[in-house]
C-alpha cells in the first residue's frame, strides 16, 4: 500500500500544446490518469469536477497567470499539490510560488522523467500531511484493540471466518444483536487484512443526527450549510487507504444510500457543497442488528446497496445462544481478587442478556461499584438479572409478553417497555440497562410507538 506504486491523478496546465501533449503522453504511458488544460479557467473547471493529486502549472499562461491560478486553488481549498513550471529561473519567482503554497518549482528545459519524480515527491508529501491528519483523527477515535473472548462452537466458527474473510479486501456485513461485539469483530477483520497498519475509522449511523451523517461521511466545503465554517474532509477521506466501519448501516438515511453505493462501486465521492469528484480507496465493513431483508421489503434499504455491502457476511450469535462463554467473559471482565457468591453467579449464568456482552460488562461494572469486600452478591446485580436467577427462567420477558406474541419486534418492544418502567422512565438509565445507545432507544420508542405514562 505504499504511494509510489500507485498511479496518480495529474493535471497539466500549459498553453504550449506540444509540450503539454508530450508530457501528457509520457505520464499516461507511465500509468497515470492525466487531464490537460491550456489555461487557468479550464484548469479550474477540471478541478471543480475531479480531485487531482498533483497539478503541473506553467507560470506564464494566457489570461490568469500560473501564480494567480495557484492562489485561486488555495483560496478554494482545493487540496491538490501544485508544481510551477517556468521558462527562466529567477529566485523571486520561486520564492513567490512557494509562498503561495506551491510545493515545487521547475525550470525549463527538463527531462520528463524529472517531472514524474517531482510529482511523486509532491504527492508523497501530500499523503504524509493527510496521514498526519488521519493519525490525529485516529488518536481521538481509536481505542486499543480488545481480545475477543469466546470458546463456544459459534465463536470458534467466527474466528475461522474472520481469518478467512480478513485478507480478501471485500466489503463485509456483520450481523448480530446489539452488544454482541460487531465492532470488535470488524477490528479483528482489519487486523487480518493487508490494511492492518492503515486507519480504522468508525462511524455509527444511529448515533448521528440525520442531517450530520452526510457531512460526517463525505465531508463538506466551507459555507455549504449553516455552521459549516470550515472545509472538513469526511470519514471516507480520513479512512483513505484503510477501513471504514459503518455501524448500524440499517439506519443510513435513504437519501444517502445512492452516495454510499457510488463509493462502493468506484471509490468516488463528492463533499457536501462541492462538485469535485475525489477518489478514495477504502474497505467497508458494515454492521447491523436489523433484519436487512425485511428493511429491503419495506423499502427502507436499497437492494443494490445491500448486495454491495453483503459480499460476505458474518453472523454473531447472541450471548444466550453461547452460554458456555459467559463464565469466560465474567472472568475476563472481573478484576483480579474479586469473588462472586454462588447464587449471584447462577443468576449471571441464567439470565438471557438481551443487551449481550455489553450488558454483561455493564452489570459486572455496576456490581463491583455496589459490592463490599470484593464479593459480588445477588443484591449487587440489576433487578432483571436477579429475577432470572430466582425464577430459574431464562427469559426476563416472561411477564410482559403474552403467549400469543411471537414476532421478535413485539418481544423487543415489550422488553423496552418493561425496562423503561423499571427505570421509572429514565431513558439514559434504560438505554444503559438495555446495552444500547440512548439515541437508538429513542428511535425504537418511536418505531414501536411505546407509551409509558408513569404507572
Ligand atoms: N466476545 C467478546 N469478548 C470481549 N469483549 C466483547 C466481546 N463481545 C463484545 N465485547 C465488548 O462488548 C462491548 C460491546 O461490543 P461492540 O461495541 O463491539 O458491540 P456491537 O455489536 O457493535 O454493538 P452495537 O450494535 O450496539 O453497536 C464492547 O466493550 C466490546 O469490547
Amino acid at each position: 500500500m505504499t504511494g509510489p506504486a500507485l498511479p496518480m491523478d495529474l493535471l497539466i496546465v500549459e498553453d504550449d500544446r506540444d509540450f503539454r501533449e508530450t508530457a501528457a503522453q509520457w505520464m499516461t504511458r507511465k500509468g497515470h490518469h492525466v487531464e490537460q488544460a491550456e489555461n487557468a479557467q479550464e484548469a479550474l473547471n477540471h478541478c471543480a469536477r475531479k480531485h487531482f493529486d498533483v497539478a503541473i502549472v506553467d507560470m506564464n499562461l494566457p489570461g490568469l497567470s500560473g501564480l494567480e491560478l495557484l492562489q485561486q486553488i488555495r483560496d478554494e481549498n482545493i487540496d491538490t499539490e501544485v508544481i510551477i513550471l517556468t521558462g527562466e529561473a529567477t529566485v523571486e519567482n520561486a520564492v513567490q510560488a512557494m509562498k503561495l503554497g506551491a510545493c515545487d518549482y521547475l525550470t525549463k528545459p527538463f527531462p520528463l522523467a524529472e517531472v514524474e519524480q517531482r510529482c511523486r515527491m509532491a504527492w508523497e508529501r501530500g499523503r504524509l500531511q493527510k496521514e498526519n491528519r488521519q493519525l490525529r483523527a485516529l488518536l481521538e477515535r481509536n481505542r486499543p484493540a480488545t481480545r475477543i473472548v469466546g470458546e463456544s462452537a459459534g465463536m470458534k466458527e467466527l474466528f475461522r471466518l474472520i481469518e478467512r474473510v480478513g485478507p480478501t479486501d471485500k466489503a463485509i456485513l456483520i450481523q448480530g444483536e446489539s452488544g454482541t461485539g460487531k465492532e470488535l469483530v470488524a477490528r479483528a477483520i482489519q487486523q487480518c487484512s493487508h490494511r492492518a497498519d492503515r486507519p480504522f475509522v468508525t462511524v455509527n449511523c444511529a448515533a448521528l443526527p440525520e442531517q450530520l451523517v452526510e457531512s460526517e461521511l463525505f465531508g463538506h466545503e466551507k459555507g455549504s450549510f449553516t455552521g459549516a465554517t470550515a472545509t472538513k474532509p469526511g470519514l471516507f477521506e480520513v479512512a483513505d487507504g484503510g477501513t471504514l466501519f459503518v455501524d448500524e448501516i440499517g439506519e443510513l438515511p435513504g437519501a444517502l444510500q445512492p452516495k454510499l453505493l457510488r463509493v462502493l462501486e468506484d471509490g468516488s465521492l463528492r463533499r457536501v457543497g462541492s462538485h469535485r469528484e475525489r477518489r478514495v480507496n477504502v474497505r467497508i465493513i458494515a454492521a447491523t442488528n436489523r433484519d436487512m431483508e425485511e428493511e429491503i421489503a419495506v423499502g427502507r434499504f436499497r437492494e443494490d446497496l445491500y448486495y454491495r455491502i453483503n459480499v460476505m457476511s458474518l453472523v454473531l450469535p447472541p450471548l444466550r445462544e453461547r452460554r458456555d462463554d459467559i463464565p469466560l467473559l465474567i472472568e475476563h471482565f472481573l478484576e483480579a481478587g474479586w469473588q462472586i457468591e454462588p447464587d449471584a453467579r447462577q443468576a449471571l449464568l441464567t439470565y438471557d442478556w438481551p443487551g449481550n456482552v455489553r450488558q454483561l460488562i455493564n452489570a459486572i461494572e455496576r456490581a463491583t461499584i455496589m459490592a463490599d469486600d470484593k464479593l459480588i452478591t445477588l443484591d449487587d446485580l440489576p433487578h432483571e438479572v436477579v429475577r432470572a436467577g430466582s425464577s430459574g427462567t431464562h427469559a426476563p420477558l416472561a411477564s410482559p409478553v403474552q403467549e400469543d406474541i411471537c414476532k421478535l419486534e413485539d418481544i423487543e418492544s415489550a422488553h423496552i417497555l418493561q425496562v423503561l418502567k423499571q427505570e421509572k422512565g429514565n431513558k439514559a438509565r434504560a438505554a444503559r440497562a438495555l446495552g444500547i445507545h440512548r439515541r437508538k432507544l429513542y428511535r425504537l420508542i418511536e418505531r414501536y410507538n411505546i407509551q409509558w405514562n408513569g404507572d
